[in-house]
């Protein structure tokens, strides 16, 4: 967490100068305190109202200060935030594809919004308090140093034990936060997984059930939060008791030295008063370097840069060659010693009966598959996969919920006319225009449009290989050769598509067929 509170010094500097403000105003509010009560004693009418008037100023001193602080706190905050989440963005950007995939994205939902909102709150919220606490005590204790050296004292015996006695507690508290962090992941994963899955439920009119497990992962989740709370509230209340116990004891204390006449009898409630703000706030203090710990916690597990494989670029001139590649799910052979050759700027076919593991063979290629045997050979290197000169246009691609437009450029700038016409080739115009906002991720779209606009994404990206699954599929025959003949007649680029209908006049087209029903 240090390092997200370093990297912005300057405001960090702002923050401590308004905090040391704030307790200053704190303790000088609590001070005023005591003139008002010896101008009692002595029946002083204008002492009186004098100081009324300085405490009343000294209050609205403190309550502006403390917008704001506030204020430019939550704006830190924001900074803080935006670059643990960018970290987060860095983190998931080093996976590989297969590495990507092995994870649920749930996980990686939570990442960015659980983690972030806990470490937020947890990390440098707590913090903030943290700093108010410790400047609030220290100066507490000066004040009643300026009262009698032994009011301090006993302040510092007690600050001491109230520091002390939770670092006892430490592992307890960790392995609870750590629970609370699993729990809330797991609530996620499967409210993500039933709500995906409402229309299923919907239309065997189970919809009962969908309600129930939402009931029971809520509960569940409710309960590690009741565990959770019940260990930090335990040990937070213990404090809060030696806290007040101390507060009562210093109240005694100053009530002997007023007795002795060491000091004024004003100073009776300015004395409650700072011990009531010293130990109130070393309790906080505890709190806060609790919950701190489990910030840590967090981000060690989340943020360590895990080992992957990252996607390398390799230079593709002439082939990519596949010499004996074979590869099973689990125990389940799929592809037996695949030996082929696809030149650059050929156009294949990669046919096969269903099942037969046509999918499979260029999910391995474009790296979204990794474990295979034999060998991947692009210009004579033997990489690992293809992934950075291969584009994957699958059967079910993923379209964003924002315009067409976003959806093919993603975030590079292309100009219009480039866009309109890879939109026409493809026949997309048919159908949406470049500022049609896509919903629910195509919901409303045939399979064979948003594969369609998958194609166009990749022909605007322009990536030297292309894999096609099946994109002309759901289309009808006259459209879907006119999309083909655009493809095979494009002389920059690398093509392979999975086909189940061949037809005689894209064969003749063909560079190759890659029939994996062969053996
Ligand atoms: N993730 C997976 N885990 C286990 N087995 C799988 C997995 N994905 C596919 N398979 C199995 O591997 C075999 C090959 O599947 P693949 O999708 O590659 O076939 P395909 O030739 O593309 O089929 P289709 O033409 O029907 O799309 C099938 O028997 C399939 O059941």
């Amino acid at each position: 967490m240090k390092q997200y509170l370093l990297r912005f010094k300057r405001q960090q500097l702002v923050i401590i100068m308004l905090q040391i403000a704030l307790s200053a105003l704190q303790i000088l509010s609590a001070m005023s305190l005591a003139p008002i009560i010896d101008a009692l004693v002595r029946r002083d009418l204008a002492g009186i109202i004098q100081w009324c008037g300085i405490s009343l100023g000294i209050w609205l001193l403190t309550i502006l200060n403390d917008y704001i602080l506030t204020v430019y706190e939550t704006k830190i905050i924001r900074l803080m935030n935006n670059a643990l989440r960018a970290d987060f963005a860095s983190t998931i950007n080093t996976y590989s594809i297969a590495a990507f995939n092995q994870t649920d994205s749930n996980q990686y939902i939570s990442w960015l919004n659980n983690d972030v909102k806990t470490i937020e709150e947890n990390g440098f919220k707590s913090f903030y308090q943290l700093l108010n606490s410790v400047l609030t005590a220290a100066f507490a204790i000066g004040a009643l140093l300026f009262y009698h050296y032994s009011l301090a004292l006993v302040a510092i015996f007690f600050s001491i034990i109230l520091m002390y006695v939770p670092k006892l507690f430490n592992k307890i508290m960790d392995h609870a936060a750590l629970q609370l962090k699993n729990a809330n992941s797991q609530f996620m994963s499967q409210i993500n997984d039933l709500i995906g899955g409402f229309t299923v439920f919907k239309n065997h009119q189970q919809t009962i059930t969908f309600r129930q497990r939402i009931i029971q992962a809520s509960d569940k989740l409710g309960q590690t939060n009741v565990t959770y709370t019940k260990k930090i509230e335990a040990v937070s209340d213990g404090i809060g008791t030696l806290s007040i116990f101390s507060q009562i004891f210093t109240t005694g204390w100053t009530a002997f030295l007023i007795f002795n006449k060491l000091v004024n009898v004003g100073v009776v409630g300015t004395a409650a008063n700072l011990s009531g703000l010293l130990f109130s706030n070393l309790s906080k203090i505890t709190t806060n370097l609790f919950t701190m710990r489990s910030v840590q916690t967090i981000l060690n597990i989340d943020l360590v840069k895990q080992a992957t494989t990252e996607t390398v670029p390799h230079s593709f001139n002439k082939q990519l060659k596949l010499h004996d590649l074979s590869f099973s799910y689990e125990n389940k052979p799929v592809l037996k010693q695949i030996d082929y050759i696809f030149n650059k700027n050929g156009k294949y076919a990669l046919i096969g009966k269903s099942g037969v593991g046509k999918s499979t063979l260029l999910n391995l290629i474009s790296g979204q598959l990794t474990g295979y045997q034999g060998e991947i050979i692009l210009d004579k290197q033997i990489v690992n996969d293809c992934a950075s000169e291969i584009e994957y246009v699958e059967q079910k691609p993923y379209l964003f919920n924002t315009t067409l437009r976003d959806n093919l450029e993603l975030g590079a700038h292309v100009s219009t006319t480039t866009l309109s016409q890879i939109c026409h080739d493809l026949q997309i115009d048919t159908f949406m225009t470049l500022d049609t906002k896509i919903i629910g991720h195509g919901q409303n779209l045939s399979g064979g449009q948003r594969q369609r606009i998958a194609l166009a994404r990749a022909l605007v990206h322009r990536k030297p290989i292309i894999f096609l699954d099946e994109v002309t599929a759901g289309l009808d025959e006259q459209s879907a050769q006119q999309i083909e003949s655009r493809l095979l007649q494009d002389p920059d680029l690398t093509l392979v598509m999975i086909t189940h209908h061949l037809t005689d006049q894209t064969r003749k087209q063909l560079t190759g067929v890659l029939d994996l029903s062969v053996d």
